[in-house]
């Protein structure tokens, strides 16, 4: 586990900085929020690459910054993957040797996946003579994963390893991260600003605003809360955790913890763990059980709580279904007009265009 407590500011009245969080031993942490909220900075102290006023770093018990016991490893001592945005690897070799500096950087008894391992993971057999320049941004930045995750880290940091890409190349690689998360099995803190890296790769997230931490949890639990920016977003609404339970006519079964929901999507083989995104503008209530609608999934449901959304016409119904949660964008007029409350029964409708398919199988 990485604890992280630090305080900074640059220059005398420049920005700063006061978060406190933890990275559970494996899976991703995203360290999230607008531009200039500090994530970088935050990375770069973890790192070994910027020296904070206060701070104190502690991976699996060892003490990698005490700022207060004078205590802090040069960046090489902390072993720490970095991947950064541009993949930053070096020009004049071949992705093979580019590969084996970061093997060179491991310690001798370090653990950690063999050469042949990674390759195949990122699936880069087929770049390995070619050099840096005759690859494609995506194929950088595999090659630069697989450069980091060779230098045996305990801990991988990633600075928006996707935002140098388009979206066709974001996709391309977005998969690959999946498998390294799932294959690496160490604390990956990965600083994004677009909410699908989150709801495709995280595990946890860790909220951020000018310097200060607001909130940190599951993803899906901060999906739900109306009390976070998250809420004022176009995409605001749940993420829910499904499991592919079948497939028929060309719809998706996935069952959920309070459910199921019928999905059209990119066919998957049963027993897939996904999650999805579902929308609160796209999800309305019924007070009564509805019927001759082509809409599919409707789901009974129990309203939990009702807070206001940021347009002043509308609010947010929380709607309990077994043990999952899921949001409703609904307008005052509608909450007057069908008595809605907490505690009352009601029926939650989903459109199938609701779906988003996130990220590769988990
Ligand atoms: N070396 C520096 N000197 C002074 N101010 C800095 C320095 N580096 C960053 N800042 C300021 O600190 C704030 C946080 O920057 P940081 O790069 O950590 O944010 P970020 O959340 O990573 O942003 P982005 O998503 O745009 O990369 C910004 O206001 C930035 O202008």
């Amino acid at each position: 586990m990485l604890r992280v407590a630090l305080r900074h500011r640059y220059g005398r009245d420049g920005f700063s900085i006061e978060a406190d969080f933890t990275v559970p031993e494996a899976g991703v942490t995203a360290l999230f929020g607008p531009s200039g909220c500090g994530k970088s900075t935050i990375l770069s102290i973890v790192a070994g690459l910027l020296r904070p006023d206060f701070g104190r770093v502690v991976l699996d018990g060892d003490v990698l910054l005490d700022t207060e016991r004078g205590i802090a490893l040069p960046p090489e001592a902390r072993r720490c993957g970095v991947v950064f945005q541009e993949a930053r690897l070096f020009p004049h070799l071949s992705v093979a040797s580019n590969l084996r500096y970061g093997m060179k950087r491991a310690p001798p008894r370090a653990e950690g996946p063999e050469f042949e391992e990674v390759v195949d993971l990122l699936g880069i057999a087929p770049l390995l003579a070619r050099r840096p320049a005759a690859l494609s941004g995506g194929e950088r930045q595999r090659v630069a994963l697989g450069r980091a995750l060779l230098s045996r880290p305990r801990l991988l940091l990633m600075d928006e390893p996707l935002a140098a890409l388009d979206a066709p190349r974001r996709a391309e690689v977005l998969p690959f991260l999946a498998r390294l998360r799932d294959a690496a099995r160490l604390p990956i803190l990965y600083v994004t600003h677009a909410l699908e890296e989150v709801d495709a790769l995280a595990d946890r997230l860790v909220l951020l605003q000018t310097g200060r931490v607001l909130a940190e949890g599951s993803v899906e639990e901060l999906a739900t809360r109306t009390d976070l920016p998250l809420a004022a977003r176009r995409d605001a609404g749940a993420v829910l955790a499904c499991t592919v339970a079948g497939i028929e006519d060309g719809l998706t079964r996935l069952d959920f913890a309070g459910g199921t929901l019928v999905a059209v999507m990119r066919a998957e083989p049963v027993g897939t763990r996904l999650r999805l995104r579902i929308r609160a503008r796209d999800v309305a209530v019924a007070t009564e059980e509805p019927r001759g609608l082509s809409t599919r999934n409707i789901l009974a449901a129990e309203i939990t709580a009702i807070s206001p959304a940021s347009g002043p016409q509308d609010v947010f119904l929380q709607l309990a279904i077994g043990d999952s949660t899921l949001l409703a964008r609904v307008t005052q007029d509608s909450v007057t007009r069908l008595g809605l409350r907490p505690g009352l029964r009601v029926w939650a409708l989903l459109k199938a265009v609701t779906f988003d398919h996130l990220g590769g199988p988990r």
